[in-house]
């Protein structure tokens, strides 16, 4: 039996901030999970979920996971676990996600820390999974069996590489693309931002936020080398990002305007594009693959995050506004849930192509 057929024991690191709790609704409703362990800081460790979370989904806390003892994050307290998820704090991931991928645990990780390593895939699943190739050569450069890590990319790029995958497959490179996002508050994990700075006001700042998106995105619509052991990333590509943080809870919007490198398409041809754009996590029938990975808003005021950020249970990328630029060639305005298509969700629909492909 391969371990696309078999139910996997899902570790989840962090289990107890925004991520975290992401990562525990989504599993608990994903029929090839099931929650084993928990971790967290020496603050959570040795008490009941319920008591060691403040959580804040509107979903409750699923019942089998309400009086599960979290643990601290040490590899011998996660034996037994096929996967391991983490929703860590960058300040300490990086040494407890290395513990766990040395310890030969397949590792999925929401943080910075690893992201931009040449062989360490930089992978959002509805757009490149073929960076996969990257995990024999991680394995050989440690001497892992089973072991590796896969990192997802920061939420913002998360949403902006799907559009920007549809049309560089169709119509050719890109030149340059220019994005202005509108970011939710729970991306800044919890207590995150101060109400006092935030309510009836807009944070033109996110620190590191622009750089890691320009970066990111070079990263995730490259390649990797023909012998599979680095990325390859865009190099012809010149991307601008201003990030700003809004009075929103969930759901990242971000304004985006880009120039091709040859001759446009018509509007009507990358609407086409976008509506048609599938993925291979779709194709393998992964649990988690949205069924329509880009949507297009229908009416002209859309997407707006309260109405749109759940669109194909928040896997789906909306897009809306899509006319002729002035100054490039094409602009519209972007969503994506920042916690699910840019964080937990993006992480479990690795997994669950990592397990289709063989990796687990
Ligand atoms: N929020 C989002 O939209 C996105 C977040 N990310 C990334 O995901 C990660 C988690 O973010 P988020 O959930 O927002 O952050 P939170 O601050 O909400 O949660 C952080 C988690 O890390 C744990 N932690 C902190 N210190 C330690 C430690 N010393 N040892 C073990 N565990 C520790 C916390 O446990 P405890 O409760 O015990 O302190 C908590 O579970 C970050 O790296 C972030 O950059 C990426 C994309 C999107
Ligand atoms: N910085 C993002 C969330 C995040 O934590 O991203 P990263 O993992 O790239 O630091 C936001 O504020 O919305």
């Amino acid at each position: 039996m391969s371990s696309s057929d078999r139910v996997l024991n899902a570790g989840v690191l962090g289990a107890t901030g925004t991520v975290g709790q992401r990562f525990i609704v989504l599993l608990s409703q994903n029929p090839m999970f099931r929650i084993h362990s928990l971790g967290a800081s020496e603050r959570s460790a040795g008490k009941a979920y319920r008591l060691a979370t403040k959580w804040k989904m509107s979903d409750l806390i699923p019942e089998a996971i309400k009086d599960v003892l979290v643990k601290p994050c040490d590899p011998s307290q996660f034996s037994g676990c096929d996967v391991v998820f983490s929703g860590l704090d960058a300040s300490v991931a990086g040494e407890i996600e290395k513990a766990f991928f040395e310890a030969d645990f397949a590792v999925f990780s929401n943080a910075k820390n690893y992201r931009m390593i040449p062989n360490v895939p930089l992978c959002v699943p509805v757009v490149n999974t073929d960076h996969y190739a990257l995990v024999a050569s991680q394995r050989a450069e440690r001497g892992l069996k089973k072991g590796f890590i896969v990192t997802n990319s920061n939420c913002s790029t998360s949403g902006l590489v799907v559009p920007l995958k549809a049309l560089q497959d169709k119509f050719g490179p890109l030149r340059r693309v220019m994005v202005t996002t509108l970011q939710a508050i729970s991306g800044a994990g919890y207590p995150g931002v101060a109400s006092l700075d935030i309510l009836d006001n807009i944070v033109p700042l996110i620190a590191g936020e622009e750089p890691k998106m320009e970066a990111e995105v070079m990263k995730i619509l490259g390649g990797v080398t023909t012998d599979a052991s680095a990325c390859a990333p865009l190099t012809d590509l010149r991307v601008s990002a201003t990030c700003n943080r809004v009075p929103v809870l969930d759901g990242h919007t971000e304004c985006v305007s880009l120039e091709f490198a040859g001759a446009p398409p018509s509007i009507e041809e990358i609407k086409q594009c976008l509506r048609e754009y599938t993925c291979e996590a779709q194709s393998l029938g992964c649990y988690s693959a949205p069924k329509q990975v880009i949507q297009l808003a229908e009416q002209e005021d859309r997407p707006q995050p309260r109405l749109d950020r759940n669109a194909g249970d928040g896997m789906s990328v909306t897009v809306g506004r899509i006319r002729e630029c002035p100054v490039f060639h094409v602009k519209f305005t972007l969503l994506v849930h920042n916690t699910v298509l840019g964080a937990a969700g993006a992480s479990i629909l690795n997994a669950e192509y990592a397990a289709k492909k063989g990796y687990l």
